[in-house]
């Protein structure tokens, strides 16, 4: 039987009702307690690494945790990381940038219901992520609802119901039903299994934290880009649309020249959540193909976040940083 270890770093699934609302106080240990079944099929170790509503992860947790894993990651066959929904979306996507060409499952999950709690949404959630932890399949994973999903496509799309992930922009991995893992026939599983085979795990936790997420609307005034120019490295702008920033009355695309002009690194996005961008359709998208802008393509707004903080802390020239950006990374 193959060695699994669940790292847990707190969550509504780990969480107690107290005076001051839900907190995180339940470890590792106890987690697993909650599912003794699942012993038959992989031997589990435990370790709680931090203790936090997953409002407040950082960058600098988020390198923790992918440290943990990177000091374990010869002891075991596959890693699951237990976390609160509200930014799973956002570590899951930092995992795979910061532990690139990993050769073993790494399945982050959670729930929006506590563990303890009847009807809890936990127990399937932490079972499905650690079978899913149990194949021979490499990468970062996202494990909710019964679905598995790579960690760069992962979106929290729900507040309140236990179906509250979904894959934006690129096919789920893989369903789990009674337990049994059936794989998505339209991903060539063999090939995405076999990608990661000649190169070697690198650990690179270096995140730049000197980033914003600017989401244009109508009105928007221009000035803001005054103080995004001297303050900031990089910015992702979710524009409208196919994409689109406003060059009439409101000029923005001038400000988004300045900008480049000044050095930072401008990401343009969409701030629709599925099909991505397109600028080569309306001449308000044209427009900004004239400056050297990065493209965000189809990548989730966590994605491209965690994406562009990373290319920040670790690549030095425009160049290698807008192809690692534009690059299809699971
Ligand atoms: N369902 C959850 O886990 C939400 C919680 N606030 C968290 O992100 O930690």
């Amino acid at each position: 039987m193959k060695k699994i270890l669940l790292l847990a770093t707190g969550g509504t699934i780990a969480s107690s009702e107290t005076e001051q609302g839900l907190i995180p106080t339940i470890d590792a240990q106890q987690m697993l307690s909650y599912i003794p079944e699942i012993e038959e099929i992989c031997y589990l170790s435990g370790i709680s690494i931090m203790n936090v509503d997953s409002t407040n992860m950082n960058p600098k947790l988020m390198a923790k945790i992918a440290a943990a894993i990177y000091s374990k990651y010869q002891e075991y066959d596959g890693f699951v990381v237990t976390h609160g929904t509200d930014t799973m979306g956002y570590t899951a996507a930092a995992l795979t940038y910061m532990l690139q060409n990993i050769k073993k499952p790494v399945v982050v999950t959670g729930s929006q219901i506590a563990i303890k709690a009847l009807n809890t949404d936990a127990k399937k959630n932490l079972t499905d992520a650690i079978r899913f932890a149990n194949e021979d399949f490499p990468g970062i994973f996202v494990a909710f609802d019964s679905k598995i999903m790579y960690g760069t496509y992962a979106v929290k799309v729900k507040t309140r119901s236990t179906d509250s992930f979904q894959s934006i922009n690129f096919p789920t991995v893989a369903e789990i039903k009674e337990g049994k893992i059936i794989y998505n026939s339209i991903l060539n599983n063999d090939e995405y299994r076999d990608k990661f085979k000649s190169h070697e795990l690198k650990l690179q936790t270096n995140l730049c934290e000197d980033i914003l997420i600017l989401k244009i609307f109508p009105g928007i005034k221009p000035h803001i880009f005054d103080y995004i120019k001297d303050n900031y490295k990089g910015v992702i702008i979710e524009s409208f649309g196919i994409g689109g920033i406003p060059n009439a009355d409101y000029d923005i695309v001038s400000k988004v020249q300045e900008l480049i002009q000044a050095g930072l690194a401008v990401v343009i996005t969409t701030q629709c959540l599925c099909e991505g961008i397109d600028l080569s359709i309306y001449a308000v998208g044209k427009i900004l193909t004239k400056y050297k802008i990065i493209y965000a393509g189809d990548m989730t707004t966590e994605a491209a976040t965690m994406k562009l903080m990373w290319a920040l802390g670790n690549l030095k020239d425009f160049s290698s940083i807008k192809d690692f950006m534009e690059g299809r990374f699971l």
